[in-house]
This record gives structure tokens, sequence and C-alpha cells, in this order.
């Protein structure tokens, strides 16, 4: 019988055991209605090593672009760098490959059309936004603008390269700054590890050109907060969300909580919202 079960399931391999991949290994380990973890992939075998021994039921650790051969699912969590690295291979042998690192596809594109061609497919998780299911609707119909502000504290925003480029001291702000203001394209540019929900948002919605954002340094947060607003024909709306930094300062914590309901709606007999 659990054979018989473990042979129906979708095999799962995870790229990266960072603050979101070793998060949703954890999950898959205890347990995910129709899904087995079937490998990981880390840069340092050897730095992972007592994670990996803790689990249930030890993946096969494998080199990133060999995933695709080991999982129906594979889910990338590492940085934008090594995102075509983990895509392509796994598309191109039909699978789908989860994307955390979206801000990452705006320059690998033709990764859309590689799935589309070999019968694979890119899923984006809402990630650590909020409300893609209204903005997909509201995009059935007419949107007429997206904006969207987010508020860092300084720890979640060092090393951003708009930042380092533009010899931008944060560490002794007193106050808000404004850092930016332009399209999602051009933010995920300057800020590849703060904005990838914004990029989520302009697929979901108008496209990374016509979505507008800007980026403050807040030193009065201690959260993630992205606040946005949609005017569609359908409907008028706003949402905020404000996250809580997982270990990861840049990474709020509900990243992946959102990659393992994602997960969880592979094979689930009840799925609720879009
Ligand atoms: N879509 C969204 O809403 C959000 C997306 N993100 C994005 O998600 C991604 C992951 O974030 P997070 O988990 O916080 O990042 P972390 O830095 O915590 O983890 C990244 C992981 O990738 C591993 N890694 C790095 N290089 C390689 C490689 N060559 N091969 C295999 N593994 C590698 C690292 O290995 P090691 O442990 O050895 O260093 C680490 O385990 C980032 O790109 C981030 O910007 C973040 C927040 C929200
Ligand atoms: O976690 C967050 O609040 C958002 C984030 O880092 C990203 O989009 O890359």
């Amino acid at each position: 019988m659990t054979d018989q079960k473990a042979s129906n399931d979708l095999r799962v391999a995870i790229a990266g055991l960072g603050s979101i991949g070793s998060k949703i290994v954890t999950a898959l380990d205890q347990g995910i209605e129709g899904l087995a973890l079937s490998a990981v992939a880390v840069r340092d075998p050897a730095k992972h090593q007592a994670f990996l021994s803790g689990l249930r039921h030890r993946p096969q650790i494998l080199p990133i672009d060999q995933l695709g051969d080991a999982a129906d699912i594979v889910v990338e969590c590492a940085p934008s760098s090594q995102l075509r690295a983990i895509v392509e291979p796994a598309v191109k042998r039909g699978r789908s490959a989860v994307v955390v690192s979206v801000g990452g596809l705006l320059d690998n594109f033709d990764l859309v059309d590689l799935a589309r061609a070999k019968g694979g497919r890119i899923l984006v998780p809402t990630g650590a936004l909020i409300g893609l299911d209204a903005v997909n609707a509201a995009a059935v119909g007419t949107i007429h603008s997206v904006k969207m502000v987010t508020r860092k504290p300084i720890d979640g925003l060092r090393g951003a390269p708009f930042i380092v480029q533009n010899n931008i001291d944060i560490d002794n702000l007193r106050e808000p700054l404004k850092l930016f203001e332009g399209s999602a394209r051009d933010a995920a540019k300057g800020f590849p590890a703060n904005v990838n929900v914004a990029v989520a948002l302009s697929l979901a919605g108008i496209g990374p050109d016509r979505t507008q954002m800007q980026v403050w340094a807040d030193p009065t947060v201690t959260r993630n907060v992205h606040r946005i607003e949609v005017e569609a024909d359908s409907a008028r709306f706003s949402m905020s969300i404000e996250n809580i930094p997982s270990e990861n300062p840049k990474t709020g914590m509900i990243t992946a909580l959102s990659v393992i309901a994602l997960l969880r709606k592979q094979r689930a007999t009840l799925c609720v919202g879009t």
C-alpha cells in the first residue's frame, strides 16, 4: 500500500538549501499529499550534512543541472545567477520548474518558450507578496495601472547593486530614504535580491515595464513592507503586507510558506484561490 502510493507521488527536487529551500525540504519530509522529496542541490554538501542527516527520508544530492532527471517538479531557491542552470535542464525534459528568483526570469525569458516547446511549465508562486489571484483576475480584463512601494530595514538592503553603484550610505540613515523610482524591470536590476515580488506582480498584471515601483530604505521599520495599488476596469484595490524577515534578512518568512502552499495544490483534492 505504501509502495503503491509512493509510486504515484510526484517527485520534487529542491535547488538551494537557504532560508527558503530548507523550509520546503522540511515540509516535504514531514509529508505533503501526493508529493515526495527526491533530490536536492547545494553548493557545499558538507555544510548541509547535519540538516540532511536529520531528515526522515534522505534525498539524493545532485548537481543543479541534473535535478530534472530525478524530479517531476524542480524548485529553484538559489541566487538568481543560478536560475538558468536550474530551470533550463528541467523544462527541457518537460518538467515543471517553480521559480522564486523571479527577477532572474526577465533576462532569461526564452526559458518560457523552451518550456512551451518541450511541454514543461514555469510556476511563479505569490512568494513574499499578496493578492496575485486578484491581479491575475483583473488582467483578464484591463488593468490601467499597478503601483508598488517597498520599504525595507537597512539589513534587508545592504549590498544591493543600485546602492553600491551609486555609493549610497544607508547605514547612517535616521529617516526613510527613497532609493529608487521606476519600472519593475529596472528595480529588479538594481535590487535583484529584494524585489522579486515586483517582478511576480508585473508578470501577473501589466508587465515589468508598465509596473511602477519605489524602493525605500527605512530605519523605522523592522519588517519588509510592500504596498500595492491596482486600478483596473473591473476593480480598484490596495493591498499591503508586512513580512517578518527570515534568517536571511532580505527574505520574508512567508516566501517559503507560499511555495509550500503552491506544492500542496499540485495534488490536493480541494484547491482554494486561483
Ligand atoms: N519570489 C519571492 O517572493 C522572493 C524571492 N526571493 C529570492 O529567492 C532566492 C533564495 O532566497 P533565500 O533562500 O533567502 O537565499 P539564501 O541565500 O538563504 O539561500 C540560497 C541558497 O542557494 C545556495 N546556492 C548558491 N549557489 C548555489 C549553487 N551554485 N548551486 C546550488 N546551490 C547554490 C546557497 O548555498 P549555501 O548554503 O552553500 O550558501 C543557499 O543554500 C533568492 O534569489 C531571493 O532573492 C527571496 C524572497 C522573496
Ligand atoms: O521577502 C520580501 O519581502 C521580498 C523579497 O525579498 C523579494 O521580493 O526578493
